[in-house]
């Protein structure tokens, strides 16, 4: 199966998971389309990227897995940080309040005559959600933290997973992994039902 994916946090989860993916990331435009719901933002674009991968590599029959993640609050969508005043600027909005974490997850498998095409049965998508609620932090704390590089590659400009990341969670409710970038959980469930 391949994994369409360049994030080393859902490479390591398959793998732990016992599926011996093969790794080849989608590079997409990953702009939200006009007043866009954020949750339906995360499953086009986890399905887009499925979609990608598979018309450029799959082999008959073979299962694509893609996954996007977001973080939201106020209705507003933060991605990737653009630089470190935008990393400092999502987490003085994140800090001492609750936000939701998303992850759109999408599995396509090509079809069995013609690999480059998706099978009519699949894909599979959903939405996983996380609620993460931050300690109020001091500016002094969000220099610190930037500073360190860590929020520079994740949505919301923080890794819940990370040494310094962790120092600011006061608590979730959902999925952990959903968090780290995948509910490993729920789509290895959703695989055996496949
Ligand atoms: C909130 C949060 C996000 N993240 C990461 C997960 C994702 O890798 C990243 C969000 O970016 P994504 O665009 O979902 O994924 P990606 O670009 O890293 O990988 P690809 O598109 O190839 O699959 O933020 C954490 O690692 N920890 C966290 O606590």
């Amino acid at each position: 199966m391949i994994l369409a994916s360049q994030s080393p946090r859902r490479i390591e989860l398959m793998r732990e998971a016992g599926f011996d993916v093969r790794v080849l990331p989608a590079d997409i435009d990953e702009a939200p389309l006009p007043h866009e719901d954020p949750f339906a933002l995360v499953e086009r674009l986890a399905c887009t990227k499925a979609a990608t991968v598979l018309r450029a590599h799959a082999e008959a029959a073979e299962v694509v897995l893609a996954a996007d993640t977001i973080v939201t609050i106020d209705g507003v969508v933060l991605g990737k940080p653009a630089d470190a005043d935008d990393a400092r600027a999502m987490l003085r909005r994140l800090s001492g309040r609750t936000h939701t974490v998303a992850t759109g997850v999408c599995i396509a498998q090509a079809d069995a005559r013609e690999p480059r095409r998706l099978s009519d049965e699949l894909p599979i998508s959903f939405v996983a959600k996380t609620a993460v609620t931050f300690y109020e932090l001091s500016d002094a704390e969000i220099d610190a933290y930037v500073a360190s590089g860590e929020p520079m590659d994740k949505a919301g400009a923080y890794g819940i997973q990370g040494a310094g990341g962790r120092m600011l969670v006061r608590g979730i409710e959902g999925d952990f992994y959903n968090v780290v970038g995948l509910p490993i959980a729920e789509v290895v469930r959703r695989l055996r039902a496949l």
